[in-house]
């Protein structure tokens, strides 16, 4: 940068339009009009040593008068302008010359300081301003060629800048031919225009400099003001510099210029940089005392800065936005084209299109609706890589997959159709089978009956899953089940709150959405399975769904808007009813099904179970027969259950043989013509196993009838015992099983109650040397536990009271401990009802005689001796029946409960009542109690 300057008196003027060139700063001009053309060639161009040229500021009339300076013009003068220097008004100062050809219609200085105006005529011409990154731009000229602006009044600042030419260079225009030139100036130093003249066509003006001598330089920097002032600039500077350098992160070369170039050329230079308003440079350059220009440039200079900074956080955002929206655009692109690739067009947009349309079209109710297009708004926002995206899209898939108002049509119910379908589909169970005609006929009377809910009580496998199924086919109504079996979380009802990870609808919603109708036969089945702990009471959420006022709006937690479930008939299924909490057994009607004699199984067998197992098994009653003196024996030797489920597996069991023997029949034809490699036929291995054959030889969807029908070349198979045997192994039970147990004493035989229905339970007791204490073994109840001790303490007092003691074949077990087992130790046993069984044992434990093989027997039974009526009397009988049992013992207040028992099972067994204890032993014992002589009965 160039130090201080000697000026010329007179300069030749550029005039600059509208625009300044602050000392310090640097400008590239193309020079295009006439007069600019002339002043560079005479005064540049052509001149060995390169002068100094004056760039002074012209505005246009228009712009002055926006400025708020008053014109005025008049007639053809050459004007002569002598302007004061310094900072003072010159306002009204008039002076015109007539020189060379420009002609200066009208002259007067404006209202506004500094400011001379002129009409000028004449004027022919543009400059034409080059751009550049680094120069500071602006137009030479301040006359532009269109003949419209000719006669337009310009304005002539009184300061301007001394300029220095950097670089010049000569173009000739191809078409017209017309010389321009480029050149590059470099701002040196104010001057103030004593008088502006023309030379030929363009302006020359003599000034004097406004630049400060070097004494007057020292002086004011002694200053306070100033040094103050400067100091404050540079910190300013300095912070836009760091800015600057960090946004571009270029090296620190621009503070290394404020160490080496005096401050108030500094504020130059700065400010000639920044982009501001004509009327800011024109006060900056009339800014001469270096104090006042300090001060401006470092009010603009801060400015700039905050400009900068505010600039900054404006684009972070927008950056970031920009980036983000960029990103997810390729990702989008690049996903589009992997997906092309793969054949695999649908792209998430469509999906969500489609989405919307399934949505649309599920019926859903408008406050669910509005819902649910809340949340596909939020969605289509979303990327799919963004989490919460996943669970979002499933969300909606769940909520337009459900049958908000799709409904299976009911179809007019006809009783005596639906009366046949349980018929054909179920043998015996005439009375549940009425309940059900009559909940039908309600139903048909008032569709919308709020009936209670039906709840079939039973062991498994009477037919409980089946026959809700057949309430759904004779309603016409689709069937789904749902397992409540080990529900221990209100969750598994209610579903998650979609704010958990990996949340889900509850087992009802899902079901729903499984069967895609609202209006489904629902079987909650196992409702008596459910247990609460703390993650909730799986019942108390079963209570909102079985209540019709509430199930209108079920809440699932993980749907989170309401379901209306009023439409579903709810049908539940449990094996015992105690365990089933009392308010809602209250909104339940039990229907008990007890399990089935050995008889009804065997025409369940005949005319249910053996068709059916043969039709899905590709067989018929061409292949196989099984007679019925052989399903009386799988019943008596293979199964001891209340139900029919087991007998059915062994009937399948036996399908299954027959199905590879037939299979194995038409393999070893043609295998017997050529060759003779196969010895054993699969058949005769298999059964010598004595294992179930497993095999599932039926090729897939290919209907079992035909391959039936392909196969009937083979010849009939007769189920007999020796194929019982081979297929289902060697018989499970036997009616000996009792009188083997029973033989030595300490041993009886108890009628139980369990989950499995009605059971046989044998109690053993033993003696031991010890302290007189009482062991119990065998997964025991603490019912069942005090049972044992009442029976223990109730047996010793008789014996006490009786003085009965060893000489009277009582052994009064003094210094002895007693142990109490009850086999089968993995089957969980309480209840009161063991009493009379206990007490038995012990009196046969203590006076060493067995009790009869064929009596079994149950009763609660009080400390003083009375027996009490029990629960499950007829399960109980029939499990007797069912082991071969043929007396049984019951309190004497259970005799109502005979009136269930079928006449076929009562027909085998004696039936024999008890009061008292007393009673109990005087039937249990081959000769009657063993005290008897001592009772007073
Ligand atoms: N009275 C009956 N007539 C014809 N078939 C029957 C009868 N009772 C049960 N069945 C058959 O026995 C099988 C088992 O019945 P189902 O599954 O309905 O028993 P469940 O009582 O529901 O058992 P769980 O309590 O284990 O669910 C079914 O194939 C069913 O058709």
């Amino acid at each position: 940068m160039a130090e201080s300057v000697e000026l010329p008196t007179r300069l030749a003027i550029l005039p600059f339009r509208n625009k300044v060139l602050l000392p310090g700063a640097i400008i590239r001009i193309r020079c295009t009009s006439p007069s600019s053309v002339k002043l560079v060639e005479q005064e540049l161009w052509q001149k060995e040593e390169k002068g100094l040229i004056g760039i002074l500021p012209v505005r246009d009339a228009l712009e002055i008068k926006s400025a708020g300076t008053t014109t005025t013009t008049a007639s053809q003068v050459v004007a002569k302008m002598k302007m004061s220097n310094g900072d003072s008004d010159n306002g009204g100062s008039q002076a015109a010359v007539v020189e060379g050809q420009v002609k200066v219609y009208g002259v007067k200085c404006g209202a506004r300081r500094g400011w001379l105006m002129a009409m000028v005529e004449d004027v022919v011409g543009t400059d034409i301003l080059d751009q550049s990154s680094k120069l500071q731009d602006g137009s030479s000229d301040s006359l532009k060629s269109d003949t419209k602006k000719q006669n337009d009044i310009v304005h002539w600042h009184n300061r301007g800048v001394a300029a220095r030419p950097l670089h010049l260079s000569r173009g000739v225009e191809k078409p017209s031919g017309r010389v321009t030139y480029t050149v590059v100036l470099e701002g040196l130093c104010r001057f103030s225009v004593l008088e502006l003249s023309t030379r030929g066509i363009y302006h020359t003006a003599r000034i004097s400099s406004l630049e400060m001598t070097k004494t007057e330089m020292e002086q004011i920097e002694q200053d306070r003001d100033y040094l103050m002032l400067s100091r404050q600039f540079k910190a300013t500077a300095m912070e836009l510099i760091s800015l600057l350098e960090l946004k571009q992160k270029t090296g620190g070369r621009t503070k290394v210029l404020l160490d080496n170039v005096p401050v108030h050329k500094l504020a130059d230079i700065f400010v000639a940089s920044f982009e501001i308003s004509f009327e800011e440079q024109l006060s900056m350059l009339d800014s001469v005392g270096p104090k006042v220009r300090l001060s401006k440039a470092t009010e603009l200079v801060d400015r700039h800065l905050q400009s900068i900074r505010v600039a900054e956080k404006i684009t972070q955002k927008v950056e970031g936005q920009l980036s983000k929206s960029q990103k997810e655009f390729l990702l989008r692109q690049q996903m589009r084209a992997i997906k092309e690739e793969l054949g695999d067009n649908d792209d998430d947009e469509d999906d969500l299109v489609a989405l919307e349309r399934k949505m649309k079209s599920a019926g859903m109710p408008p406050n669910v609706w509005k819902h649910a297009h809340r949340e596909l708004r939020r969605l289509k926002k979303m990327q799919p890589q963004q989490p919460g995206y996943n669970s979002s899209r499933v969300y909606l898939d769940l909520l337009a997959d459900l049958p908000w108002q799709k409904a299976s049509e009911e179809i007019e119910l006809d009783l005596r159709a639906a009366q046949k379908r349980l018929d054909s589909d179920h043998y015996g169970l005439v009375k549940v089978k009425q309940r059900i005609i009559e909940y039908l006929a309600v139903r048909k009377l008032k569709p919308d009956a709020r009936g209670p809910v039906l709840c079939f009580v039973g062991p498994p496998g009477v037919g409980k899953t089946s026959l809700a199924s057949s309430i759904a086919a004779a309603l016409g109504r689709k069937f789904i089940r749902i397992s409540l079996g080990g529900v221990k979380d209100e969750a598994d009802i209610r579903g998650h709150r979609r704010t958990y990870v990996g949340s889900m609808p509850g087992r009802l919603i899902d079901g729903l959405k499984r069967v895609a109708v609202c209006n489904p036969v629902m079987l909650l089945d196992e409702v008596d399975k459910t247990g609460s702990d703390a993650r909730g009471d799986p019942a108390s959420a079963l209570l909102e769904v079985l209540d019709p006022e509430q199930n209108k709006t079920f809440n699932d937690h993980y749907l989170n808007v309401p379901f209306d479930l009023s439409k579903v008939i709810f049908v539940a299924t449990a094996n015992r009813m105690q365990p089933i909490p009392p308010p809602l057994l209250d909104r339940m009607e039990v229907i008990e099904l007890p399990g089935y004699t050995p008889e009804e199984k065997l025409q369940i067998a005949m005319k249910h179970l053996i068709p059916r197992v043969l039709l899905q098994h590709g067989l018929s009653s061409a292949f196989i027969q099984i007679p019925e003196a052989m399903v009386k024996l799988i019943i008596q030797r293979y199964t001891r259950e209340a139900g029919v489920r087991n007998l059915e597996r062994n009937l399948a069991a036996l399908a299954r043989a027959a199905a590879v023997r037939v299979v194995e029949q038409e393999q070893v034809v043609p295998l017997n013509k050529g060759m003779k490699g196969i010895s054993t036929p699969l058949l005769e291995n298999r059964l010598a196993d004595g294992t179930e054959v497993e095999m599932d030889l039926m090729p897939i969807s290919v209907n079992s009838q035909d391959i039936a029908n392909t196969f009937s070349v083979a010849s009939l198979l007769v189920v007999d015992e020796t194929m019982l045997e081979k297929v289902l192994g060697p018989p499970r039970f036997d009616d000996s099983e009792a009188a083997e147990r029973v033989a030595s004493p300490g041993v009886s035989v108890g009628l139980v109650w369990t989950a499995f229905g009605g059971e046989v339970q044998f109690v053993e007791a033993t003696e031991m040397v010890g302290k007189g204490e009482l062991h119990l073994t065998g997964q025991l109840g603490d019912v069942i536990k005090e049972s044992a001790q009442i029976a223990l303490t109730w047996v010793r007092a008789r014996a006490t009271d009786l003085r009965l003691d060893a000489a009277k074949g009582f052994n009064l077990l003094e210094g002895r401990d007693v142990h109490i087992h009850f086999p089968a130790g993995a089957v969980p046993k309480d209840g009161p009802s063991a009493g009379v069984t206990l007490v038995t044992s012990l009196v046969s434990l203590f006076t060493q005689k067995s009790v009869r093989s064929d009596t079994a027997m149950t009763g609660e039974m009080t400390l003083r001796g009375l027996v009490l009526p029990v629960g499950g009397v007829k399960d109980k009988i029939l499990a007797a029946h069912r082991y071969g049992i043929k007396r049984v013992i019951l309190p004497e207040r259970n005799l109502k409960d005979l009136v269930e028992v079928p006449s076929s099972v009562l027909a085998n067994l004696e039936i024999l009542l008890a009061k008292r204890m007393e009673d109990v032993l005087e039937h249990a014992f081959d000769g009657g109690c063993p005290w008897r002589q001592h009772s007073k009965l």
